[in-house]
């Protein structure tokens, strides 16, 4: 067992499994490497797709799972059975509010637009000072090769600061990625970090 700085865990990732036998195996690997390091998981809820073999592993490895789901994507036909300690919430955004609120760390795995989303959410409240928590992007395959492309092309461009393209850890295996959160240092912008951000108006 190794020591960790992190109580729980956020994974972000496909509602699908993608085509790719690695990204099957990379959602198992990354559950069983939470498990390892005695971390819980927080996650979306339901077992489609890699949210069901990340929270799977995780449970099957006797940590803790909280799946936050919206009451309405709350049905087995649509997002299946949930493992673990279900959060029932209104919508969307309390999701990702409560999602953050529980997790000391996020991690992205491949996915489609949902993933994007709760993954770009959470750099933009890393870069506003909403929270100092690390974002880890699991690059399996170089599956977000084109993301990260286009992340330095609008450095480049002057769109994002040098100093916050670094609020992204990026690594090719759960393993790697960890160390790396583990030894994150939190991005703090002079701006930002004026910013008062009152809890309770944020929901978050
Ligand atoms: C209607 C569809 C799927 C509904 N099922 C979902 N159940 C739980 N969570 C979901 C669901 N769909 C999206 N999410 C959240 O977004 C991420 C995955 O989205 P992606 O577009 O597949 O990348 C995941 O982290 C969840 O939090 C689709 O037919």
């Amino acid at each position: 067992m190794r020591q960790t700085r992190f109580k729980r865990i956020c994974v972000f990732c496909g509602s699908s499994q993608g085509k790719k036998r690695s990204y099957h195996d990379a959602a198992i690997e990354l559950g069983n490497e939470l498990v390892a390091r005695s971390i819980d998981l927080v996650y979306g809820g339901g077992s489609i797709g890699l949210m069901g073999l990340v929270s799977q592993a995780v449970f099957d490895g006797g940590r803790h799972v909280i799946g936050v789901i919206p009451k309405t994507l709350m049905t087995p036909e649509i997002s299946g059975e949930t493992v673990g300690e279900v959060r029932a919430v209104a919508d969307m955004h309390q999701r990702k509010a409560e999602m953050a609120r529980q997790s000391d760390a996020f991690i992205a795995l491949p996915g489609g637009y949902g993933t994007l989303e709760e993954l770009l959410e959470v750099i933009t409240w890393a870069q506003l000072g909403i929270h100092h928590k690390p974002v880890g992007l699991l690059n399996v395959d170089g599956y977000y090769n084109s993301l990260l492309t286009f992340i330095d092309k609008a450095v480049e461009e002057g769109f994002i600061n040098t100093s916050a393209r670094r609020i992204i850890v990026m690594a090719p295996t759960a393993e790697e990625l960890m160390e790396k959160l583990e030894e994150y240092v939190p991005y703090h912008d002079r701006v930002a970090s004026k910013l008062n951000w009152e809890i309770g108006h944020l929901g978050y």
